[in-house]
Formats: C-alpha cells, sequence, structure tokens
C-alpha cells in the first residue's frame, strides 16, 4: 500500500489525494501514518473500479485533480464506468456537487458506502480535504468480507439467516460433513406408545378393545386364508382324484403348507439311476392278448409258488363290487411281490386285469389332525377289501445317504419317513451297495401321512408296474386289508415282514406306539430304526 500526498490548492484550504492502489510511488505519507490514523482528516474512501487500469503515472493523477480546479479539456478521457478520484467531486463547489455526487455513487454499485462520507471530528479545523482511493478487493478478499460480516450477524440482524458458525465453516470449506455410522433403519423402534388408559373414558376403553380383537381375528383370518391357499395350491397338484386337507389350527396348517411339496412320481437323487423304461432289459409276458387280457394261469409276469408252476395270481375282482379290481384275500396274506404288466407284455394294454397300481389312485383322500400322533390319512370314500389305495412316494436316496439323513434326527423324536427298498436285498453287503431308500419328509404323497398301528387296516405290498429292469427299484402300494367305512384313519403296521415285533420290554429309547389297539406292542420301531421295510 502507498499514499500520495499532496496537492496543495491555496493558503487556508489543501486538498490531500492519497492512491493506495499501488499504482505510484510512495510519497511523504506513509502507509503506517494512514493505517494509524494520522493524516490530519480524511473526508473520503472508495475502492476503485476494477475497470480502471491497474497502472497510471503520478503525472496523470495529479494532471487529473490539477484538471478538476480549472476547465482545462482532459488529457485521458475517463473511461466508462471508471472511478473519479472523489476530490473531483469535493472540489467542486457549485451549488450542484452533491447532485453530481450522487450520480457517481449510483454509477458505482461496488463501492463502499460507508467510508466514504466520515464525520469529521468535532474539533479540527478543516484545513484539508483528503481523498483516499484503495484497490478493488479480489474475490477472495470479498468472500471474507462477507464471512467476517456474517459473523458479526450472527449475533445481530441476520441471525435467522445465519444461525450458527458452522454453517459458516462448512460454506467456507465447501465441504459437508462427512456421513456418520450407518444405521440399520429397520432395528429401530418407533417411540410408539398406546394411549394411557387414564385419559380414556370407559366407553372409549370398551371400545378400543373391541377394535383390538376385531383387527387380531382379522389377521388371524388373513393369515389362515393364506395358509389355506398355499396349501390348497398345492395339494390341487395331485393327480388323481381330489386329496384335501381337513386341518383348522394355523400351526398345523404352516406345518403342512411350507418345507413340503405333494409329487406324483418318485424323486431319484444321487446315486440312483433307474433303467429306462426302453430298455432290452425290461421284458413283459408273452401273452396273446385275449379279450380280459393275460390268461393267469400262464402269464410270465406272475410269480410262481415256491413248490410248483402254479401262478401267484394278485388280483381278483371286487366280490363287493364287480367293477373293481382288487388284490386277492390270499394275497394280501402272503409275502410277495406284483409284477403288473406292462408296454412289453403280449397283453398290450390296460384292459388287462394285471394293470391295478400303474392306473392310479382312485379314491378321494383327507389328511386330518390326529392329536398326539400328528396328522393322518383317512378317505372320505367307502374302501373294499383289497382296493389299492396309493403309492407311497418320496426322494429316491442310497442307503448311505438315507443313514446320514437319520443321523440329523437321531436323539430327537421326530418323525421318520424314510422306507427302505429291501425286498430283493440278499444280504448285508447287497444292502449296502444296492438298497435304496424312499424319503417323503419333503417331497411325498398322502400316503406320507399314513400313522402306525399295531392292529392296521392297510398293508403295504411292493409292486413292479412298469418297469420290471430294476430289481432294486419297484413301488410301494398301499391295499385296504378290509372293508374300511368312509373317514376311518388308514393304518399300516410299520414292523410288516418283521420277526418277532412283539418285544418282551418295552425299549425306554424307542418311539413310543399311541395305537390304542389291544395289542399294541407299545412302542413303533425296536431302537434306532426308525424306517420302515417293504417286506410284506
Ligand atoms: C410317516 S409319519 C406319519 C405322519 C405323521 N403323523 C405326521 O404328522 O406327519 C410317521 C411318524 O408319525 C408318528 N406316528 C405314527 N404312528 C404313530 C403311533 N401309532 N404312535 C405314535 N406316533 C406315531 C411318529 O412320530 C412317526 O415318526
Amino acid at each position: 500500500m502507498a499514499g500520495r500526498v499532496p496537492l496543495s490548492s491555496g493558503a487556508n484550504q489543501r486538498r490531500v489525494f492519497i492512491d493506495l492502489t499501488d499504482d505510484h510511488e510512495p510519497t511523504d505519507y506513509s502507509s503506517k501514518q494512514l493505517t494509524q490514523g494520522k493524516l490530519p482528516f480524511v473526508t473520503t474512501i472508495a475502492y476503485r473500479s476494477p475497470t480502471v487500469p491497474q497502472k497510471r503515472n503520478s503525472l496523470d493523477v495529479s494532471d487529473d485533480l490539477s484538471d478538476a480546479s480549472s476547465d482545462a479539456p482532459r488529457k485521458f478521457p475517463r473511461r466508462r464506468g471508471q472511478l473519479p478520484h472523489l476530490s473531483d467531486d469535493l472540489s467542486d463547489t457549485s451549488s450542484d456537487a452533491p447532485r453530481k455526487f450522487a450520480r457517481r455513487r449510483r454509477q458505482l454499485p461496488h463501492a463502499h458506502p460507508e467510508p466514504s462520507t466520515p464525520t469529521p471530528p468535532p474539533n479540527v479545523k478543516v484545513s484539508q480535504e483528503v481523498s483516499v482511493v484503495i484497490p478493488s478487493p479480489t474475490s477472495r478478499q470479498r468472500r471474507d468480507i462477507a464471512l467476517a460480516k456474517r459473523k458479526t450477524d450472527i449475533n445481530g440482524m441476520d441471525d435467522e439467516i445465519f444461525p450458527t458458525t458452522k454453517e459458516d465453516e462448512i460454506i467456507a470449506k465447501a465441504t459437508y460433513p462427512t456421513a456418520r455410522d450407518r444405521i440399520d433403519r429397520r432395528s429401530v423402534l418407533l417411540p410408539f406408545s398406546p394411549p394411557s388408559d387414564h385419559y380414556l373414558t370407559p366407553k372409549l376403553k370398551s371400545l378400543l378393545t373391541e377394535l383390538k380383537r376385531t383387527i387380531v381375528a382379522d389377521v388371524k383370518r388373513d393369515h389362515l386364508t393364506k395358509l389355506s391357499r398355499t396349501l390348497n395350491k398345492k395339494l390341487r397338484r395331485i393327480a388323481g382324484p381330489p386329496v384335501i386337507a381337513d386341518v383348522d389350527c394355523p400351526k398345523l396348517l404352516a406345518r403342512l403348507a411350507d418345507n413340503f411339496e405333494f409329487v406324483n412320481s418318485y424323486q431319484y437323487r444321487a446315486g440312483v439311476e433307474p433303467v429306462p423304461d426302453e430298455s432290452e432289459f425290461n421284458i413283459g409276458c408273452a401273452c396273446n392278448g385275449k379279450k380280459n387280457g393275460c390268461d393267469p394261469s400262464v402269464c410270465d409276469c406272475l410269480n410262481k409258488e415256491e413248490d410248483s408252476e402254479d401262478r401267484i395270481v394278485p388280483y381278483q375282482i371286487s366280490e363287493s363290487n364287480p367293477k373293481l379290481i382288487v388284490a386277492t384275500k390270499d394275497f394280501l396274506r402272503r409275502k410277495a411281490i406284483i409284477y403288473e404288466c406292462n408296454s412289453r407284455c403280449g397283453c398290450r394294454g390296460t384292459r388287462c386285469w394285471n394293470h391295478v397300481v400303474q392306473k392310479g389312485r382312485t379314491v378321494k383322500l383327507e389328511i386330518f389332525d390326529t392329536g398326539a400322533r400328528g396328522f393322518g390319512l383317512r378317505s372320505p370314500d367307502f374302501l373294499h377289501r383289497g382296493q389299492f389305495i396309493d403309492l407311497y412316494l418320496g426322494e429316491v436316496i442310497t442307503k448311505a445317504e438315507a443313514e446320514e439323513r437319520e443321523n440329523l434326527t437321531d436323539g430327537a423324536h421326530t418323525e421318520s419317513y424314510l422306507f427302505s427298498l429291501d425286498w430283493n436285498i440278499k444280504d448285508d453287503e447287497d444292502e449296502d451297495r444296492n438298497m435304496k431308500v424312499v424319503d417323503g419328509r419333503k417331497f411325498g404323497s398322502a400316503t406320507r401321512f399314513m400313522n402306525h398301528s399295531c392292529n392296521p387296516n392297510c398293508k403295504i405290498v411292493p409292486v413292479s408296474t412298469t418297469n420290471h429292469a430294476d430289481e432294486y427299484l419297484y413301488n410301494l402300494a398301499f391295499f385296504a386289508n378290509q372293508d374300511i367305512a368312509p373317514g376311518t384313519e388308514l393304518t399300516f403296521d410299520y414292523n410288516q415282514g418283521e420277526e418277532n415285533t412283539t418285544p418282551a420290554r418295552v425299549d425306554p429309547d424307542a418311539v413310543p406306539c399311541l395305537c390304542g389297539e389291544d395289542n399294541c406292542r407299545g412302542q413303533l420301531w425296536p431302537n434306532k430304526r426308525k424306517s420302515q421295510g417293504s417286506k410284506p
């Protein structure tokens, strides 16, 4: 900063012009004197317009000022918007001087208004007029000035607009605070509490209670409706006559609707590869296919008696319903497998009486809640003795896999849905290598809900239907062991085919049997074994 002084104009009155724009050489007023206010008197301060050329030599200024007191033409005509030295205006002693000054200020919107008209100290005799020109602030200085002004304003008038100094810091830095730790909004509990009883009239209280009851009932009903809808959708996927679930309890409904799928055929899992139906190993009988199908006395599909060439005939026309082919009374007492005729047989076609199981289920079924024994199965239809009911289906897995799955539920008395295909198993080695197991836990048919009884009304029979090629892979078919009235629970013996199933003493670790029959053995399986065999 430099000051430029003086230009005297007469004995009683001196005019001083101070230029702080760095454009001139310093003179006898030092910047210190200026900043310390040691000048005799300062009348005006104005910012220089940015349009003023950065460099002007001292001669120009003095000329300009000296011109002000005379009418001599200006050497340098002013540019548009250029700041005139205010001394020009002040030196103008004519009567319209204030008007001219006002005009100048309007032309200079950036001029700082306050310092331009300081009041002279009262005791100082005006002997000098001083003009000060200082450089226009840079944009950075302008921002600093604005900030400084704001800070003072925080306690004053602009408090509403700039309420905190933090805000100013943000503006100055042009940054925002870094994000705080993320909050999982789902875990934030809403600060909601029901209105206190204290404020409620008895009438309002009872209204609220009623409303709550209605809402709870509605929610429950909605939930039930959804569960039933899901379950019914699953049930509708079952082929054949309807299978329904007569279950109201939401908990039980959820158990039925979740984690279980109804299937219409075996689901083969790793390590189990069925022989294709088209395989050359899949053979049939050489019957001629007379009007009613195979001749039972010669059909090669039928098993022979152990001690003769006589065929074991599994089916006959029902005595109580001539339209129905049923398993014979004699066959149901036997331990035997059924080989039904298939597409490779000479009889060629379903007119043959030896097509029963492969035609599928013909009876309606109903899953219901038995209470202590969990779900059970019944039919709303009358079932004739020997009538085929349904297949036991599920995932077909290896013995090793079955053992792993069984171990997972070991210790807990959870339900077991494992069924061994052990009809043709010769010894332990054969069992380890070839035996398959059907697991109906996650995928299955309605028969996976059939409970055990020590006095059962159904029997499970191994049946080879359309494919005789794989002796280790066959169907598990349930037949009515007697005439069964509609709505009677369908049961079978989980230890069917086992010797000495009546224990001398009930194993305390075994799953207790709750069949309630007079001949109840007290336990479902001998200890540790949780799967059914399929030997009739
Ligand atoms: C194949 S499931 C039968 C359906 C089963 N009740 C359910 O709710 O899914 C076999 C399981 O039913 C139960 N169960 C079957 N018969 C039973 C009986 N007579 N006494 C006690 N529990 C029985 C046992 O828990 C057994 O592991």
